[in-house]
């Protein structure tokens, strides 16, 4: 049997002038792993100790994944408006999870593809993020990702234009400021950015009015941002101003490079055509099925699926997609890979493993097999991505 390869990528580490790895480590959760190498991960980012501009440049992380069946990431499924509202309540109500709850977890796993965007931009990257946060929860997920990226050693400001007046968002703001994030009320005009967060509107936009001021204002400004200051625009769970089903329909023009669904995509994400993160690793596996919703592979503790190569399988293809991008495609690519270790396994006269839980028949570790896939397609996209750009 193939052991459970643990690989560590990269431990935490930090710019000149950041203080030590060591005063880094304050006092609230000490998680100790007893393992073969005995490690001890401190997890502090909940204090509002971290000094504005250190940078963590790499998260440490195991690629182990859980034992999530890998084939789920072709279909995710879509939600449509009334279904992810639906499912929002009903997370509310059954299981009993709290706004905040949710919220902290939706914001935490903006954080962490933000932060992974970040880390791939050049080298010239500033760690400049400004989060645009509009008037319901979806400007909370904003508010939530700000202060952690701020945790991570990112820099991020805050657009705020018409603040809540509910305790919970009042909270939020608090802990921002508490961590030195400035706070405003519109985009500034003198400040460069690599990254802008669009939290403006998520899956209770109403598409059949305008876009109501101040936010068609500030949509129309991180445009002009976007595009005169080559900023990479990361949309939390729907583009502003697309309807949540239908796409762009409003002809703003409006074009993230990245998105980040919540829970699973929304029925627009079928018109997006950049990269695709799905966040939100808290679905009850009932309510899930019942929204015929599946998760995809998260590896370990992440809250994102970090490989490049996991986000075309996050979409599901269309007949027409499938064609153009037939080269591209990893989902086709890995649907390819699973046919020919399914076809070994025929020719040694197994029955096809069924892929439920982590293990083959013969006692193959799948999960390890497809992170080892992960890696060597995310290898081959940076070749690629090189290749386009020399
Ligand atoms: N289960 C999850 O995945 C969770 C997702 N979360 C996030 O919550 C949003 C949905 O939040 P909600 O408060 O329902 O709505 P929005 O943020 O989309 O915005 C409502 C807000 O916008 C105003 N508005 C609507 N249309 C217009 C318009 N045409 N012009 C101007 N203003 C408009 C409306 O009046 C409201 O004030 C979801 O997408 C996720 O991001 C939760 O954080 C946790 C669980
Ligand atoms: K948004």
């Amino acid at each position: 049997m193939v052991p459970v390869k643990r690989i560590i990528l990269a431990t935490c580490s930090f710019i000149p002038h950041a203080p030590k790895a060591t005063s880094f480590i304050p006092q609230l959760t000490t998680i100790s792993l007893i393992a073969s190498t005995r490690r001890h991960f401190v997890a502090s980012s909940l204090l509002a100790s971290t000094t504005r501009g250190q940078v963590c440049s790499s998260i440490t992380r195991t690629v182990s994944l859980s034992a999530t069946d890998s084939t789920m990431a072709f279909e995710t499924g879509y939600l449509n408006a009334k279904d992810a509202a639906a499912l929002d309540a009903e997370l509310m109500s059954t299981p009993g999870f709290s706004l905040e709850q949710l919220m902290e977890l939706a914001g935490l796993a903006v954080a962490e593809a933000v932060y992974q965007v970040n880390s791939e931009n050049n080298k010239e990257s500033t760690n400049r993020v400004l989060v645009v946060c509009g008037p319901g929860n979806n400007g909370g997920d904003g508010l939530v990702a700000a202060r952690h990226l701020v945790h991570f050693g990112l820099e991020a400001d805050i657009v705020y234009p018409k603040p809540s007046s509910k305790q919970h968002f009042i909270n939020l703001v608090k802990q921002c400021e508490d961590m030195n994030i400035p706070v405003m009320s519109e985009i500034p005009s003198d400040k460069k950015y690599d990254i802008i967060v669009d939290s403006i509107f998520g899956f209770s936009f109403d598409s059949t009015s305008t876009i109501r001021e101040p936010f068609a204002t500030a949509i129309k400004d991180m445009i002009r941002l976007q595009k005169d200051q080559n900023a990479t625009m990361i949309s939390v769970d729907v583009p502003s101003g697309w309807d949540v089903d239908g796409g762009d329909l409003t002809g703003e023009n409006f074009s993230p490079e990245v998105l980040i669904s919540l829970t699973a995509p929304k029925m627009s994400a079928k018109k997006f055509k950049g990269r695709h993160f799905v966040g939100g690793r808290f679905l009850p596996p009932a309510i899930a099925e019942k929204y015929g919703v599946k998760m995809p592979p998260y590896p370990g503790v992440q809250q994102m699926p970090p490989y490049p190569g996991l986000r075309h399988c996050m979409e599901v293809p269309s007949v027409d997609d499938v064609h153009d991008q037939e080269e591209e495609d990893w989902a086709v690519q890995y649907q390819a890979y699973l046919d020919e270790k399914d076809a070994m396994l025929n020719e040694d006269g197994e029955d096809v493993p069924s892929r439920q839980g982590n293990k083959s028949p013969q006692g193959e570790d799948w999960a390890v097999q497809y992170a080892e896939y992960c890696i060597e397609k995310e290898k081959e996209f940076f070749q690629y991505n090189q290749i386009k750009e020399s």
